[in-house]
């Protein structure tokens, strides 16, 4: 099922949180609601599960508004990060609570179950009670619980920030498969980029209550609209310079454009600058060298500023230099964006 968002605003205690959204959702696609805390996030996802009043605009799953419906009846479901599940009660009690509501036989329920703790990987756990359950079990739970609900839309509040790193990419792995084989449209929550990157279809990035840029993950990175998105994205490089006659100008490189005349910044990642000994105009000065097991992070200071160049290790090793000495840089200038100042 498709999900639209159009010219969404949601005020809470009369402040306006969310501005203006417009988002497109395909049918099993998998999106990531990026940010800042406090951007505005888990009041978006509430607002789709149907959990707060909104002010403007519209919510569609395919061509049905479901704006004003109450929040059981939209076919959406929610985990959110505490999980929410009952402590005393089992495995089984918890996952079947949705189909209780729905008076599903008992037969039909047990059998559900069983399947949805196979798929969560939790065969034979039914009678265990939730309190003795480790946190990454407890998060498969939740899981279980919500796909028990058969949701069109799955909404994921931050699903895996309490557990600790393996664990949290295993349950991305999961959710992730699950996601492909029962053709689930997602919409999840997080503030970790390299969590969205690796499993989302396309990511929404926001920023006080709006979205910045909506954009499968390779173009968010690589090709940011706004210097708050490259910012929030990964460390950058700036570098001053101006575009004339068809070329973008600076001290430390120049290349042409079809940009208009004016002031520019270019956007460099670390990782798009290269250093060299060979050139004459060893303009750049090593000022810090940190050591990051494969890679390399090395601060260069130089007339117009400070660069950071990540390398390979074995390549920082293979130029011979030192901290206090003289290199010249490469960019790829095909990696850069140009900003205008
Ligand atoms: N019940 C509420 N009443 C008033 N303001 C609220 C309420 N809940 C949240 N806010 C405010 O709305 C803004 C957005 O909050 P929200 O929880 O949606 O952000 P978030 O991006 O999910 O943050 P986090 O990553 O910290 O969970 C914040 O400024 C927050 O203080």
């Amino acid at each position: 099922m498709s999900l639209t968002i159009k010219e969404l605003c949601v005020d809470l205690q009369k402040i306006r949180i969310l501005k203006n959204i417009n988002l497109e959702i395909r049918t099993g696609e998998f999106i990531s609601l990026l940010g800042a805390s406090g951007c505005g996030k888990t009041t978006l996802l509430k607002s789709i599960a149907g959990l707060l009043e909104t002010q403007e605009g519209d919510i569609r799953i395919d061509d049905t508004s479901i704006t004003n419906l109450a929040p059981e009846k939209r076919g959406t479901v929610i985990v959110f990060q505490d999980l929410r599940l009952f402590p005393h009660m089992t495995v089984e009690q918890n996952i079947s609570f949705s189909m209780d509501l729905k008076k599903i036989p008992k037969k039909d329920k047990q059998a559900r179950v069983g399947e949805l703790l196979k798929v969560v990987q939790l065969e034979g756990f039914e009678k265990r009670k939730i309190q003795e359950m480790s946190g990454g079990q407890r998060q498969r739970v939740a899981l279980a619980r919500a796909l028990a609900a058969d949701p069109k839309i799955l909404l994921l509040d931050e699903p895996f920030s309490s557990l600790d790193e393996n664990l949290r990419c295993e349950m991305a792995d999961l959710v992730r498969k699950l996601h492909h084989e029962m053709e689930l449209t997602v919409v999840m929550v997080t503030h970790d980029k390299e969590e969205a990157m690796k499993v989302s279809d396309r990511i929404a990035l926001m920023k006080a209550g709006e979205v910045l840029q909506y954009d499968k993950p390779e173009r968010i990175f690589y090709h940011p609209e706004s210097r708050a998105v490259a910012d929030y994205m990964g460390q950058t490089n700036y570098i001053l310079g101006k575009v004339e006659n068809g070329r973008f100008v600076s001290r430390a490189v120049s290349f042409e454009t079809q940009k208009a005349e004016g002031e520019y910044e270019l956007m460099v990642r670390p990782s798009a600058i290269t250093l060299t000994v060979d050139e004459t105009e060893r303009m750049y000065q090593i000022e810090e060298v940190m050591f990051e097991g494969e890679t390399a992070e090395i601060l260069l200071k130089y007339a117009d500023g400070k660069l950071t160049v990540w390398l390979l290790h074995r390549d920082w090793m293979k130029l011979g230099v030192k901290t206090g000495e003289l290199v010249g840089i490469k960019i790829d200038e095909r990696q850069g964006i140009l900003f205008q100042k």
